[in-house]
């Protein structure tokens, strides 16, 4: 116990150590390149971990070169090439000397005698267990894999390329392209696949952070008698291109398209499904293009080589640039487009900037934005408060929705030959609706419902497309998915939703997708308009099912009632031969008339000139009449 409470205890020596004030760090002001941002966050882009960066490197580049293609109405000739690289392949492209453990314990997945000892044990135990329950024939679930070997292990790396017949690319653009973070030509308020000016980049900041090589670009536009070959990676804290080789080559062949090449970390085995999915689905989303996939290893056992070949010759139009809806405006846009203009007055401003506006409204809005506003005035000498009182009349002034023309939607047809090629359903019904809008912003959403097919899973089978792009992340929160599972009442078109293989389809369009995250994986669920427009294009693919459903189902029971009444027909014949035979006597009586040729036939009857199974065979072409027939007998 302290004596007079006056001598300090450690702890408070401590605590009175720890309240000494620390010299606090200056602050120092630093900005971030947009590429070092992307760097550190490269999840937000789909880089997240090897594998999925593998995934998202050929995503990316593939949808470049459909972009690419498309943007020239070229039907798109994609190939795609994924080849493993092994540890000692990759050592020797960065010439550096494979080197053999010396220090085990030093890593992190080095296991000590004992404990490999206790591993092995526990893993023959589980065996013996799954053998014994396979012999009492209960469902035997796999082992999990070993844990011991945990550790992060070796890395792999991959040699990914996609050559595409597009258009290519200026050679002088090249470098800016592939080098500097948000710079790209799909900035227009127009449908594209890419819009941020980031994929190619990420996959080049992604190689350079996993394996420090560069991308390699070769290109040639139309008419250029050059191939453009550039060989650059990306100076991060600057954000700028740092250029190894950048040259002109000769283009004997008169080859037009580009090849892209990254060498970076990645890992087939987990995301090999995903990618393949993701190929399956761009196949059948884009039936009009022709892809090559390969994936090639030093084990030939592990190669994968398929062909999603083109089914069609018919191509979505190309989407066309358009001009900004006001209702969809902010004020910095605004600024930015009073900046970029080349009207002089406020009214051409309008008149010209926006869809929309015709110069009758345009001089109406004038009118009600107050005394302030004229039709003459100099647009670019707008203050600050008038451009927030047109921004304020913009929101709430009322406009014709936006056209549907400037989008690219991929078509009915389209859409009913990618399923039906890749799924062989027994049924599928399409839907394309009509343009819609919501903050100012068209979309079209396309549908497609199929039932049953091949490699189908019993249940609801999700595939959702955003400007003709597959999206296999995120499906959980996604409007198409949480609409299917929530919304749709499956069971009212005679679908089972647990039992039926039921393939659910839908493709949305439009100059802005609402994505959630930069990782453009999935479209929320809290825009009304989009919700129920894919609500509508859900149910109304049901419908038609509904019909071909109930018409199968019909035609189904009417072959199962056949089925069951040629196996009664001998019996049916027996007792319509004896009644055939009484109405002869009834006849003879004139008790009942008939007609000259079933006299004939009666006539036979009584007579003992026709068996019973000759009659039988004759009425087996009749057997709704025998069976009616053999009802009423047994009745009466
Ligand atoms: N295969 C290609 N053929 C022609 N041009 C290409 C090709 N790949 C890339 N480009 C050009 O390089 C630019 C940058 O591509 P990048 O993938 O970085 O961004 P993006 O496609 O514009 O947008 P996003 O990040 O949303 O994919 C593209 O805008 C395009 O102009």
């Amino acid at each position: 116990m302290d004596g007079d409470g006056s001598s300090e205890s450690p702890i408070e020596t401590k605590k009175a150590k720890s309240k000494t004030p620390r010299k606090p760090k200056e602050t120092i002001l630093k900005q971030k390149s947009p590429a070092e941002f992307f760097a550190e966050n490269k999840n937000i882009a789909g880089f997240d971990n090897p594998g999925k960066s593998l995934y998202t490197t050929v995503r990316e580049l593939v949808e470049n070169s459909l972009d690419s293609a498309e943007s020239i109405s070229e039907l798109p000739v994609v190939e795609i090439t994924i080849e493993e690289i092994g540890k000692s392949k990759f050592n020797s492209m960065i010439g550096l000397v494979d080197r053999e453990r010396v220090d085990a314990a030093l890593y992190d997945d080095y296991e000590t005698e004992k404990a490999r000892e206790k591993r092995l044990a526990k893993e023959a135990r589980a065996q013996e267990m799954q053998a014994k329950n396979a012999a009492l024939g209960k469902k035997v679930k796999d082992t999990p894999a070993s844990k011991a070997i945990k550790g992060r292990g070796e890395a792999s790396f991959y040699r990914v390329t996609c050559k595409d017949n597009g258009k290519g690319m200026p050679h002088d653009d090249i470098p800016n392209m592939f080098g500097r973070v948000l710079s790209g030509t799909k900035y227009g308020l127009k449908q594209t696949r890419g819009k941020f000016g980031l994929g190619a980049k990420m996959a080049l900041i992604w190689s350079k952070m996993s394996t420090g090589l560069p991308i390699e670009i070769t290109s040639s536009m139309k008419n250029q008698n050059y191939v453009s070959f550039c060989r650059l990676d990306i100076d991060i804290h600057k954000n700028i291109p740092h250029v190894h080789l950048h040259e002109k080559r000769e283009n004997k062949e008169h080859w037009r398209g580009a090849e892209i090449q990254v060498v970076i970390e990645g890992n087939w085995t987990t995301y090999r499904s995903k990618i393949l999915h993701y190929m399956r689905q761009m196949a059948v989303i884009t039936p009009y293009a022709q892809f090559l996939f390969k994936f090639v290893s030093d084990a030939p056992d592990k190669n994968v080589s398929i062909r999603f070949a083109r089914r069609t010759d018919v191509m979505p139009p190309i989407p066309m640039e358009t001009k900004h809806h006001p209702s969809s405006v902010d004020l910095l846009l605004i600024k930015r487009l009073i900046a970029e203009t080349s009207k002089q007055n406020l009214l051409q401003f309008l008149q010209h900037e926006f869809v929309n506006i015709s110069k009758s409204y345009a001089e109406r809005l004038i009118g009600e934005m107050g005394p302030d506003f004229g039709s003459k005035m100099t647009v670019k000498s707008l203050t600050s408060q008038q451009l927030v009182r047109i921004h304020q009349l913009l929101r709430q002034a009322k406009f014709d929705d936006p056209s549907g023309h400037c989008l690219s939607p991929a078509g009915e047809y389209n859409l009913r030959l990618g399923i039906i090629k890749e799924l062989h359903p027994d049924m599928v019904a399409t839907y394309s609706g009509s343009a819609q809008v919501f903050e100012g912003h068209p979309f079209i959403v396309e549908a497609g419902v199929s039932v049953g097919g091949k490699n189908v899973k019993q249940g609801l089978n999700i595939f959702r497309f955003a400007n003709r792009i597959p999206l296999l992340f995120e499906q959980g929160a996604d409007v198409v998915t949480r609409t299917a599972h929530k919304r749709i009442n499956w069971s009212s078109y005679k679908i089972n939703q647990m039992q039926d293989k039921i393939g659910v389809f839908v493709s949305i369009v439009s100059t802005k997708i609402p994505f959630k995250g930069t990782g453009k994986e999935y479209i929320g669920d809290d825009i009304t308009e989009i919700a129920s427009a894919v609500k509508y294009a859900i149910q109304q693919c049901c419908v038609q099912l509904k019909s071909k459903i109930v018409k199968k189902m019909h035609a189904r029971e009417q072959q199962e009632r056949k089925r069951n009444l040629s196996r009664y027909i001998p019996d049916a014949s027996g007792a319509v031969y004896n009644v055939l035979k009484e109405m002869t006597q009834l006849h003879a009586s004139k008790k009942i008339r008939y007609g000259d040729d079933d006299a004939e036939l009666l006539s036979k009857v009584s007579e003992n000139l026709i068996t019973k199974e000759t009659l039988c065979e004759k009425l087996s072409k009749h057997v709704e009449q025998v069976y009616s027939l053999a009802l009423c007998v047994k009745v009466s």
